[in-house]
């Protein structure tokens, strides 16, 4: 069994467990959930902004604890202020220590686009994305078949928010892209080995069809992936750990982001 199949795994049954206790008319009644999403492919995609999509991130399966100290609304508003283009808010909390409080308190403090980080299998975790003021969700096609991907992106989209599409290979990539995606990640870490490399986004950047935001995700830790991944047609850098495991977040994303 991969990690992925033990967070897949775990995640339906938390799922399931949160479905009774607060119903989706409860979701729909929660304030946030009027709120108009922020366009992440309008920021991210913009060359007047930086392109850096900043992780809160507490630990990992690949790294147990990454920062136990910073509160999210300091890295949140400090993120901001520094620069990037778009927050990502890890909600799970068997794998990696987050909660759906993260992103309400980011929310609170921060205007740019929000995605919430997840391992989405169901049509309830994306009406809860909307509740608690996400702009955009993440769908990792290793955790869907081509036609959940296709269907949830379609949930999304009726709600107004914009779809993340993941993907790790070639093969996820041809099955799961269909017009409903709005950018297309490729991750850089193989969930087998928990290797990075940035060479997976350049070895997949020629085969994303251009109407797409590219964003290159996980493993980069300096300028030159950026100006590396650039030359690729990469929009958008999804950082996590190289600014969490620092005792100040946001200063260190505001110091990348000075070099860019
Ligand atoms: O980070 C992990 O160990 C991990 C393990 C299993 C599934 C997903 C995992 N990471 C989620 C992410 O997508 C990363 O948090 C994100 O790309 C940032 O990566 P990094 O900059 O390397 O922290």
């Amino acid at each position: 069994m991969t990690i992925l199949d033990k967070i897949v795994a775990h995640k339906k049954i938390e799922v399931a467990a949160r479905k009774e206790i607060v119903s989706i008319s409860a979701l729909q009644a929660r304030p946030l959930f009027d709120k108009e999403p922020v366009s992440a492919k309008a920021w991210i995609g913009s060359p007047n902004k930086s392109g850096i999509i900043a992780e809160f991130k507490r630990q990992s399966p690949s790294k147990g604890l990454i920062n136990g100290t910073s509160r999210v609304s300091d890295v949140a508003e400090g993120y901001f202020k520094a620069g990037v283009s778009a927050m990502s808010v890890l909600t799970d909390q068997e794998f990696f220590g987050g909660t759906v409080d993260d992103l309400l308190a980011a929310r609170s403090v921060s205007p740019v686009p929000i995605i919430r980080k997840d391992f989405i299998v169901d049509e309830y975790q994306i009406i809860e994305a909307k509740s608690i003021g996400a702009d955009f969700i993440l769908l990792i096609a290793s955790c869907l078949t081509p036609a959940e991907s296709k269907q949830y992106a379609e949930v999304a989209r009726n709600l107004g928010m914009q779809i993340l599409l993941e993907v790790h290979n070639q093969e996820e990539l041809e099955a799961h892209v269909c017009d409903q995606m709005d950018l297309i990640g490729v991750n850089n870490r193989n969930l087998k080995t928990f290797d990075v490399s940035i060479e997976n986004s350049k070895k997949l950047a020629d085969l994303i069809p251009n109407e797409f935001v590219k964003v290159s995700e996980s493993g980069i830790s300096n300028i030159e992936n950026i100006k590396e991944l650039k030359k690729y047609g990469y929009k958008g850098f999804l950082i996590g750990e190289n600014f969490m495991k620092t005792d100040n977040p946001s200063k260190a994303a505001k110091e990348f982001i000075s070099q860019l």
